[in-house]
């Protein structure tokens, strides 16, 4: 009786579903099975096909990248510029905003600092910058963590014009009611402690080679980028593994800001235009005036920094074009 009521249901269930075969026919205009098996295949094949234009090109569907480089030092070091420059490479992307996920955001977790990131296709790197990360091994660390592969970048400055630059960011950012940048060279801390805290580079870029081979980290200057950005970048680049992008076309001095700013007529502007001034330069934060800086002052703060700097250049064979060392 069981099979009878069974068969029963079957040849309703499969009546009802020739009727819905029926009524698809009917409204689609399809005339067979073979058009209808032709139609599948053709929207297979596209499909297929868009599959593997994308692979070739690497233009599979954009989505938020973790960073497979960071910039993590040091602060009034050229660090924005690098980072901004470092993006007109077409297969370079990156925040324009320090992330500090590994020192000031860590327990917000791996998902969140993804969210931070742009958009980007398979074949783009997503480069992160935030100069306190090489402040401490403990970020170090969690960098390490987070991937033992990591390339790293950390662009240094003559401790002078460091100082100096940190100095007029104080003032631009009322943190200082000091008059002038020798009173400024007082306050807090001492004279020397000062001095010292802006030129041994060395004993943070050691916490890195602590943990880090050395040839994961490039150490590039900020006179070099600001003398020649097409050359530091290109250098930079090839770091990186990318192919070689940046023409010397790409920057163009701007007598009024005093810096190389990025020329507006060339086509790799479009991408950088909503993160740069009108005239291709940085922001009004970046390249500020500096105050004068008195003879012995100035002479104090060589002295004082002189073993630091010839200790780093040591270490690191290499020398940078800074005036007074
Ligand atoms: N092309 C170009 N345009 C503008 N600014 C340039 C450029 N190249 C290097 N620099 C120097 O970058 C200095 C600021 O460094 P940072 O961006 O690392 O500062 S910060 O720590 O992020 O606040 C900034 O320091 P200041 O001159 O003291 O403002 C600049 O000297």
């Amino acid at each position: 009786m069981f099979t009878v009521k069974l068969s029963k249901a079957s040849v309703i269930c499969a009546a009802v579903l020739l009727l819905g075969l029926f009524v698809l026919y009917q409204s689609s205009g399809i005339s067979s099975s073979n058009d209808l098996s032709a139609e599948y295949h053709t929207i297979m094949s596209k499909a297929v096909d868009a599959s593997r234009r994308n692979k070739v090109s690497g233009l599979a569907e954009k989505c938020q990248r973790l960073p497979k480089a960071l910039i993590i030092g040091f602060n009034k070091c050229g660090s924005s510029t690098l980072q901004t420059f470092l993006t007109i490479h077409p297969d370079v992307v990156g925040p324009f905003y320090e992330v500090r996920f590994f020192n000031d955001h860590y327990s917000k977790g791996l998902e969140w600092y993804r969210r931070q990131m742009p958009r980007s296709t398979s074949r783009q790197l997503t480069i992160e910058k935030t100069p306190g990360y090489i402040k401490s091994l403990e970020i170090l660390k969690r960098i390490y963590k987070f991937d033992p592969n990591i390339k790293l970048i950390a662009i240094i400055r003559n401790p002078v014009t460091r100082l100096l630059s940190e100095h007029a960011h104080a003032l631009a950012r009322n943190r200082t009611h000091a008059k002038t940048f020798e009173e400024w060279m007082c306050q807090g801390e001492s004279f020397e402690k000062k001095v010292i805290k802006n030129s041994d580079y060395l004993s943070k870029i050691q916490l890195v080679y602590s943990l880090f081979p050395e040839d994961q980290l490039i150490i590039v200057s900020e006179e070099d980028l600001e003398a020649d950005p097409a050359s530091l970048i290109r250098q930079v680049h090839s770091f990186l593994g990318l192919r070689p992008a940046i023409s010397d076309d790409v920057f163009v001095f701007n007598e009024t800001k005093g810096f190389y700013c990025v020329n507006t007529t060339h086509p790799f502007f479009s991408s950088l235009e909503q993160f740069l001034n009108e005239d291709g330069c940085m922001s009004e934060r970046k390249g500020r005036e500096h105050a004068e800086i008195g003879q012995d002052t100035l002479l104090k703060i060589v002295e004082t920094s002189r073993p630091y700097v010839e200790q780093l250049f040591q270490t690191i064979s290499m020398k940078f074009k800074w005036n007074f060392y």
